[in-house]
């Protein structure tokens, strides 16, 4: 009785790991130029649920065009994006399940915070119990309450970049993509952005870009870094010096 028992314990636990780990998104012959320059040749990557990866490199070295270009924000030379959907490679932004928040605030000026969070609730057919009790629950993570009916154009950088960033959470898709999600918080609300990625690493797989190497250290399982001789990925305990000597340069 106790080896059936044990047995049926460890194959639950075996196909747990596997469904865990799963790739949820993959990246293949990634190529993009802006006319003749080249930004990004022939680059692939598997990403996993429940992970979270950072972006590191220099301004303008092509991580927003590499989030844009899986989203469909941008169309690539060539590449093939597959996910659990399947082969998303021709899909537009709307139908695949790759969801970017921008660090550049996009928002309807005739619309308040709250309509905003609602607007995206119904995008994505919550039911308004749910709608309500999902956007209490990031709301009251990241103490938006008392701007819930301001217009966004009111709002200060950091309280804007919270709203985008609340946005992005409540869309239900599995693969969720930050640019720049640290900029201009105070430290109080980037330990709260922290601690509410770390949360959501539980339901999707997320993909970071970043120069805030200590807030992405606090975070991430995975590092995909641009260094002088192309792009190199690292998994272990990353800080300032390490990521200094991936790029090659003196970097941060
Ligand atoms: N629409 C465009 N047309 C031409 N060149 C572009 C266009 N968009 C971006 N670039 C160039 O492509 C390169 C990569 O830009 P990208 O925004 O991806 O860099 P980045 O790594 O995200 O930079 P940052 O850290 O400053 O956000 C830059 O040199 C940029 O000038």
């Amino acid at each position: 009785m106790y080896e059936i028992k044990f047995s049926m314990f460890f194959i639950i636990f075996v196909i747990a790991k596997i469904v865990g780990e799963r790739i949820m998104l993959e990246i293949k012959n990634l190529y993009k130029s802006y006319g003749s320059r080249i930004i990004i040749e022939n680059w692939s990557y598997q990403f996993q649920n429940g992970k979270i990866y950072g972006l590191i490199g220099r301004n303008g070295i092509g991580k927003t065009t590499i989030l844009k270009c899986m989203c469909g924000l941008l169309i690539p030379n060539k590449a093939e994006i597959i996910s659990d959907k399947g082969d998303l490679s021709r899909e537009d932004y709307l139908n695949r399940d790759i969801i970017y928040v921008s660090d550049e605030p996009i928002y309807y000026h005739n619309l308040t915070v709250q309509e905003h969070f609602w607007l995206v609730c119904k995008v994505e057919n919550y039911t308004q119990e749910e709608a309500q009790k999902a956007i209490s629950f990031y709301t009251n993570k990241l103490h938006m309450q008392e701007y819930l009916n301001y217009y966004p154009s009111a709002l200060s950088k950091g309280t804007l970049q919270r709203m985008m960033l609340i946005m992005g959470f409540l869309r239900r898709k599995p693969n969720l993509l930050l640019d720049e999600p640290f900029n201009g918080l105070d430290p109080v609300q980037l330990e709260e952005i922290i601690q509410i990625c770390d949360e959501e690493r539980k339901k999707r797989c997320m993909i970071i870009s970043s120069h805030d190497i200590e807030s992405l250290a606090e975070l991430c399982d995975e590092y995909i870094v641009w260094g002088t001789n192309g792009i190199k990925v690292f998994s272990g305990k990353i800080d300032r010096k390490a990521v200094n000597q991936m790029i090659g340069d003196s970097y941060v």
